[in-house]
Order: structure tokens, then C-alpha cells, then sequence
């Protein structure tokens, strides 16, 4: 009898702590509780096989791969197309499948980022941009102004309407098509998850609650056993709940790198693609001034806001939801009123003194682009600056950046001051008054016996005490009803610094979507259009980037222009591209190799870009060979991070290099070539990594130059000034290297010593964009070396002057020993 009893007793007990009116739900959360705790393990390792690095597939993969493998080649490519990055990580290479995202996929995503924001860095840009035509801007004068809008105006005109707002909404829709690309995706799995977890964490507080009321209860009526009991089971609630808290955390992490490495990879295949995209955003385009900011700092910052909201918002609606509808239980339909005009009456209040957060934060990111670019150009230009010993002045760029960043935080920092204080007083003392004020009523007023005790005396009868089971159970009653009310206004509380982070939210969305908006319209060859001006000569042409019109055909086996103009392009501004040469008409045959000269700043670097495709064909044809079968050596060679030997292959990736069958003999063969066959035993063999831009001396860094060249021996070679640091020997005799390998050389240069490697001449002369061609034949040919034995004969007329001034010079030396 006594054990039913006690079984009796305890299963009540029980009963009263699992809300004894919703029985199957908070089974079915219990259930759910222990089926994901049990499945910690699993779960965890799934997340690592299909996120983290993918590791695991690395190394049972069926191609072994040392180390010293990974550090030769970046990319490993696979039979369908797509490639597995290698990843050297503690010994061990990683594979992580790469695959870039569709031209289709662009296609349909394009619809959803045509427009571009009304109010972002474009409209600053282009505000400084209408300043400057009404001044008749030379380009001295666009220079200036270029600086001042970096300098000054643009950040407080950027993103001005920023904010909650329908704008942001519609963004935040386009950028979800990148972040949750398909229903299946991983990311829906981890959104699930968390969902789950933010549910039981809300489903555990309210066991606390209650659980807190209990133990209150039977210590209040002297219930010793209850109270151990009640305090076992505080431990015992402890665990699931501390693992589910670090569950949220864990997986809110999960889903900001998630979204994040979605959003970088798809970034990056639109700036890094066939299209030049990196090139184009900084100079046929004055929307974005560092997109480097843009894909490091505001993508991680967009990612991070956006998954911390999610459990930042939806726990705080869940609590308020799930706690008001137990309070109401509890306090009847007039407390849920007071509780209703209190939230609505406090939320008008926060909204009225909130500042815009969106706006604050968009301006901040920009500021923080601008100081990080200024640092980026010093290293970059380290040995420049150094020589000119530009410290300071590099120092005052850097700490205007930084003056004018910190400057705008401080004033965030102000903002801040009466917004907390109007927000703590609202959330901690006035809701927690009211909250006393509610629960208080029916006690002090005694009108009306609260609702939980009447469910209570309903259940089952606890152990009955010496102590006035009335004072214990409003004691519980209370209590629980406390910690809910508690509960609730810190649930209020939190959802209002929600809306802080959302309307911060505003601020990078409005970034990001910035920078993925306007590289696909530049991958769309959509440039800002501006319109003819009026008091433009009607017979002075006006190249506006908005009407291309020239057409340019790849694939041929010759470089032709027909009636083509080389332009300068001048983004934004309204006196349209700047015409450097006139209708160029020129056909360069195979064999036909041919030099380009002409005075400094007409024009000939242009031809380059117009025939590489990183300027447009503003008007007439262009006929160029496919990618393969031409390439262009600039006069600064880049020199990229990797091994020796890639510096050779480049831009081949290892493999490709592989495929083509050549040996590091080979490589060797053309070094000779290049008269850098010293280089592999000087660093210590092919697959030395160094900086080799500050290894080699400027001189060697072009025939670097010139040994890619001869490495992938295309059809067509534009050569821009890329041996003026070679001396002039060893330049003749690369130049001849190239032409038995077959390449036709298209050479950009000042020098007449490389005439003899050329057939035809083309002269840019700089007169309203004139220009001429000429044979190199006998006669062009024999100019040049009369020239060049002129220059000689003359330094050989010095001579005998020499000869005189060294016996002078020995003369007095001896005399002035005497
Ligand atoms: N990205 C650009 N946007 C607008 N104008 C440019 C740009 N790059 C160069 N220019 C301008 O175009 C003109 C031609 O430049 P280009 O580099 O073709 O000269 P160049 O004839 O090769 O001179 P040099 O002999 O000094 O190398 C110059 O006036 C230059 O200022």
C-alpha cells in the first residue's frame, strides 16, 4: 500500500511538471529529445564527411597523393569536367570536389540581380561624377575628383536608404537563391536541425519554469523529499539543455560558413571567369571601388548576421508565443490584455528612438574597405615607396583612412547611448513592472483565485503538508509565473536587439547585393549608359559604354581591325571614351610580324587591351585568334605564387602541364633560350616556392617573361614593351628564338634595334588619333642601322676625347705623389 503510494505520489509529481493538459506533445519532445541526443555522434560525423573538408573522401580516394604532390598543383581534374582542390592539411592531402557554378545557373539568377540598388556607392560615384562634367573635366581634373569622391562625400552618400525596408526584402530574396540553391540542399538540413533544437530549448525553459515553481513549492510547504527530488531532476534538465544550447551555437556556425562558402564560390566564378570580371569592376566600371572588401569582410559579416538572426529572432518569437500562451493559462484574458498593450505600447516607444542601424552599418563597411585598400596598396608598392621615401606621406593616407573609420564609428558609439538607455529601461524595469503589476492583481485584489491553482488542485493531490497548502501553491504559482514573465521580457529584450542586427542585416545585404548585381551585369556587358551631351559636335563621335556597337569575331587565324577606333573607356562620365586612334584598319597575317612605336600615351598598350578583349570594340570588326592561340606579355610580368617550374607554365596548372607532354628538361631548354638557365640550381630546383617577384631582378622577371612564350608557343605573341629591361643581345636573340618557333610577333615597342625582327611598321603618331603603316623592308631596315651605326660612330668619335682625359687624369695623379 505504502509503495502505490509512493508510486503514486512520484507519478503525479511527474505528471504536474509535464503540463498535464498537452501530454502527447511533450512526450513527442521528450522523444525527440533523447532520439537527438543519441544521434550526437552520427550527426556530427555526417557533418564532418559532407562539410567540413571533405577529408574523408581524400583519403580513400583512388588517386594517393603525397604532400609534396599537393604543393606542385593546385587543382586535381577530373574526367566529367569539374576538379578536386588539393589541400595539403597535416600531412595528408585533402580533396574537396570543386564545381563551378553553370552559365545557366547565371542565366536564371541574372533576373533577380539586373537591378541595381538606386542608392549605393553607384549614385555617390555617379554624383561626383555629374560634378565633375560641369567643370569641362580635363583629365587631370577627373583625377582629383576620382580622389576627392573616394576621399570624401561617397561614404556619407553611400547606401542612404538602407534599411528594413521593401528594397531589402527584395534583395535578401535574390542573394537566398545563392545561399539555398535547391530544396535538398545542406543547408535545409541544418536550418531543420537548428529549428529542432530552438524548439526544445523554448520546450526546456518551460520545464524549468515549472520545475522552478515546484521545488519553490515543497520548499515552502517543508517538503524535504520533494525538494531533493526537484533538485535531481535540476541536474538532470541541465543536460539536454546544455547540449542543446551548444547544439544552436554549433550549428548557427554551420550555417554562417555554409552560406558563406556558397556565396565566395559563386563570387568568385562570376569575378574570375573568361570574361575578366576583376579587370572590368575596377575598370570599365565605377559602381565598386574595392571589391577585395566586398568578398572578404561584408560576405563573412552578411553570412554571420544572417544565421545569428535566424536563432536570434525565431527563439525569442518562440518564447513569446509559447510563454504567453502558458501565462494566459495562468493569468486569464485580462493579464494577456495588460501583457498586449504593454508590448505594443513599449515596441512604438523602441521604434520611435531606434537609429538607422542598415545605414550606420553600410557605411561602416565602406570605411573599413577604404582604410584595408590603402594598407593593401603599401604593400603592393613597398620597394617604390621606399626608394621615393614616400613614409609619410603613405602614413597621412593611412591615418586619414583610419581617422575618418573611427570617427564614424564614434559616432555610432553616441547614437548608442540614448538608444540603450531608452531600450534598458523599457525592457528590464518597465516590463518587469508591469509584469508584477499582472501577476500581483489577482493575489492583492483577491477578485479572482489564479487559474494554474485551480489546475493544480485538479491533479492528483501532492503530498499533503503541515503548512497552508494555499500559501504553497500561490508560492508556485507565483514563482513559475515569475520566471515566465522573466523569461518573457527577456525574450522581448532580445527581440528587440534582433531588429538592431536586422537593420544591420539591411546594411551588408545592401553590399553584397551590390557586388553580385553588378558583376553580373558586367558579365553581361551591361555598363552604366550615359547620354550624348548636347553641346557635342554632331560630327564628334561619343563612345558611350552603354552603346557598344563593334563587332569582334574570335577564332580566326589572323589579327585584323577594320574602320576600329581604340578608345579609352571613361566609366560614368558624361564626355563618353576618349578616342586615342582613328578607325585602325590593319590585317596581321601568320608571319607577318609586325612592331608598333609611337610617342608615350598614344595609344599602342591600347591595341593590346581592344585586341585582348579587356577593352570593347566600341565600333568596326575585330578578328582575333581564339584564346589558345594568342598571348600578350605585358612589360610588368606577373609572377605568381607557386614553384619555380609554374612560373615557367603559367597560366598552366600542373596537370595541364603534365598533359602536354613536356619535361622539366624542356623547361630547362627554353630557360637556356632566355639565358636564365642558372635559375633552377640557383634556388634550389624546380619546386622551390618563393616570392618570385621579389626574387628576381627586374631584367630576369621579363625574360621570365619571354620564356612563357616560347613555353606555349602560340600563333600570335603581343609583346608589349615586355624586354625593355633586357639588354639588348640577349633581346635579339629571344626575339629571333620566337620567330623559328613559328609565333608571329606583334611587338609594342620604342626600340629600333628589334626593326629587323618585324616586317611592317604601324606608327601611332598621337595627331587626332592618325596613324600610318610602312614596310620594314631593305630600305625601313637600312634606316635603322644607319641609325644605329650613326649612334656608333658618334660614341667612337668620344673616344680619342676619353683616351686624352685618362692621361690628364694619370698625369696629375702622378704628379700630385711627387
Ligand atoms: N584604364 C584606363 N582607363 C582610361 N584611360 C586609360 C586607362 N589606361 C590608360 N589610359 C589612357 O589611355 C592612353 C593610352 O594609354 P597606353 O597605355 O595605351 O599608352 P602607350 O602608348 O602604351 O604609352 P607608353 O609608351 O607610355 O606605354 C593614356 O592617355 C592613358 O592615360
Amino acid at each position: 500500500m505504502a509503495v502505490q503510494s509512493k508510486l503514486r505520489q512520484q507519478s503525479s509529481w511527474l505528471t504536474q511538471l509535464l503540463d498535464p493538459h498537452n501530454r502527447a506533445k511533450q512526450g513527442l519532445g521528450l522523444v525527440a529529445l533523447l532520439v537527438l541526443f543519441s544521434l550526437r555522434k552520427q550527426l556530427q560525423q555526417w557533418l564532418q564527411q559532407r562539410n567540413v573538408v571533405k577529408l574523408a573522401r581524400a583519403r580513400s580516394g583512388s588517386v594517393n597523393l603525397d604532400v609534396a604532390d599537393a604543393l606542385k598543383q593546385v587543382y586535381l581534374p577530373k574526367p566529367d569536367g569539374s576538379r578536386d582542390l588539393l589541400v595539403p592539411n597535416r600531412g595528408r592531402v585533402s580533396r574537396v570536389p570543386i564545381k563551378p557554378t553553370t552559365s545557366r545557373t547565371f542565366d536564371n539568377d541574372y533576373a533577380a540581380f539586373r537591378k541595381l540598388p538606386p542608392t549605393s556607392d553607384a549614385s555617390a560615384a555617379n554624383a561626383g561624377k555629374k560634378q565633375l562634367s560641369q567643370q569641362d573635366a580635363s583629365r587631370t581634373q577627373i583625377e582629383d575628383a576620382k580622389a576627392m569622391r573616394a576621399e570624401g562625400g561617397a561614404a556619407a552618400a553611400t547606401a542612404k536608404k538602407v534599411g528594413v525596408n521593401k528594397e531589402f526584402f527584395r534583395q535578401l530574396k535574390a542573394i537566398f537563391r545563392i545561399l539555398i540553391p535547391r530544396r535538398n540542399s545542406k543547408e535545409v538540413f541544418i536550418f531543420l536541425l537548428h529549428t529542432s533544437f530552438l524548439v526544445l530549448r523554448t520546450y526546456l525553459s518551460m520545464l524549468v519554469a515549472r520545475l522552478d515553481g515546484i521545488i519553490v513549492r515543497d520548499l515552502v510547504s517543508a517538503n524535504g523529499r520533494g525538494f531533493l527530488r526537484g533538485l535531481g531532476l535540476w541536474f538532470l534538465l541541465s543536460i539536454p539543455s546544455t547540449y542543446t544550447n551548444s547544439m544552436i551555437r554549433f550549428l548557427q556556425s554551420k550555417l554562417a560558413i555554409g552560406f558563406r562558402t556558397r556565396l565566395t564560390r559563386y563570387v568568385h566564378d562570376l569575378y574570375l571567369n573568361d570574361k575578366a570580371n576583376f579587370y572590368r569592376i575596377i575598370n570599365l566600371d565605377g559602381r565598386l571601388d574595392a571589391a577585395d572588401q566586398y568578398i572578404t569582410t561584408d560576405i563573412a559579416r552578411f553570412c554571420e548576421t544572417l544565421a545569428a538572426l535566424y536563432s536570434n529572432v525565431s527563439k525569442p518569437v518562440l518564447d513569446l508565443i509559447i510563454f504567453n500562451y502558458a501565462l494566459s493559462r495562468s493569468l486569464g484574458p485580462l493579464g494577456i490584455l495588460g501583457l498586449t498593450t504593454n508590448y505594443l505600447f513599449t515596441g512604438w516607444i523602441l521604434r520611435q528612438v531606434t537609429p538607422a542601424f542598415g545605414k550606420l552599418a553600410a557605411i561602416e563597411a565602406k570605411l573599413e574597405g577604404d582604410f584595408r585598400s590603402a594598407h593593401s596598396r603599401l604593400i603592393t608598392n613597398a620597394e617604390e615607396i621606399a626608394f621615393y621615401n614616400g613614409a609619410s606621406i603613405e602614413a597621412g593616407i593611412l591615418n586619414r583612412a583610419y581617422i575618418r573609420l573611427v570617427r564614424h564609428v564614434n559616432s555610432i558609439f553616441k547614437i548608442r547611448i540614448a538608444f540603450n538607455m531608452t531600450e534598458d529601461f523599457v525592457l528590464k524595469y518597465a516590463w518587469s513592472a508591469a509584469g508584477y503589476v499582472i501577476i500581483a492583481a489577482p493575489f492583492l485584489f483577491g477578485q479572482k483565485k489564479p487559474q494554474s491553482e485551480s489546475t493544480d488542485a485538479a491533479l492528483p493531490a501532492a503530498k499533503p503538508t503541515q503548512i497552508d497548502s494555499t500559501v504553497a501553491s500561490k508560492t508556485e504559482s507565483y514563482i513559475s509565473n515569475r520566471r515566465l514573465l522573466l523569461s518573457l521580457a527577456d525574450a522581448g529584450s532580445r527581440l528587440m536587439y534582433s531588429y538592431k542586427e536586422l537593420a544591420e542585416l539591411a546594411g551588408f545585404t545592401s553590399r553584397v547585393y551590390t557586388l553580385i548585381s553588378t558583376l553580373h551585369l558586367l558579365n553581361k556587358e551591361q555598363y552604366q549608359a550615359m547620354p550624348r551631351p548636347i553641346d557635342l559636335a554632331a560630327d564628334t563621335p561619343f563612345y558611350d559604354l552603354g552603346n557598344i556597337q563593334g563587332e569582334v569575331v574570335v577564332g580566326s587565324d589572323t589579327v585584323a581591325f577594320d574602320k576600329l577606333p581604340i578608345v579609352a573607356p571613361a566609366p560614368g562620365l558624361e564626355r563618353g571614351g576618349e578616342e586615342l586612334v582613328k578607325d585602325l584598319t590593319l590585317r596581321v597575317k601568320p608571319g607577318e610580324h609586325i612592331l608598333i612605336t609611337g610617342p608615350n600615351g598614344v595609344g599602342k598598350t591600347a591595341v593590346a587591351r581592344v585586341v585582348a578583349g579587356l577593352w570593347p570594340v566600341f565600333q568596326g570588326r575585330l578578328e582575333r585568334p581564339s584564346i589558345n592561340d594568342i598571348m600578350f606579355l605585358p612589360q610588368r610580368p606577373y609572377l605568381s605564387v607557386g614553384s619555380l617550374r609554374e612560373q615557367v607554365i603559367y597560366p598552366y596548372t600542373y596537370p595541364e602541364h603534365v598533359a602536354s607532354g613536356k619535361t622539366d628538361e624542356d623547361l630547362l631548354d627554353i630557360l637556356k633560350d632566355v639565358h636564365l638557365a642558372y635559375l633552377p640550381s640557383r634556388e634550389g630546383g624546380w619546386e622551390t616556392r618563393k616570392e618570385w617577384k621579389d626574387v628576381l631582378s627586374g631584367g630576369e622577371k621579363q625574360r621570365m617573361g619571354m620564356a612563357r612564350l616560347l613555353y606555349h608557343r602560340p600563333k600570335f605573341g603581343i609583346l608589349d614593351e615586355c624586354t625593355s629591361a633586357v639588354s639588348t643581345d640577349v633581346e635579339g636573340l629571344m626575339y629571333a628564338k620566337a620567330k623559328e618557333l613559328g609565333i608571329t610577333l606583334i611587338t609594342i615597342s620604342h626600340r629600333p634595334s628589334l626593326f629587323k625582327y618585324h616586317e611592317v611598321l604601324l606608327r601611332l603618331t598621337g595627331e587626332n588619333g592618325a596613324w600610318e603603316t610602312d614596310f620594314i623592308g631593305a630600305e625601313t631596315e637600312q634606316l635603322s642601322m644607319e641609325h644605329e651605326i650613326e649612334d656608333l660612330e658618334k660614341k667612337m668619335a668620344e673616344v680619342e676625347g676619353w683616351k686624352t682625359r685618362i692621361g690628364e687624369i694619370q698625369e696629375e695623379l702622378s704628379f700630385s705623389k711627387k
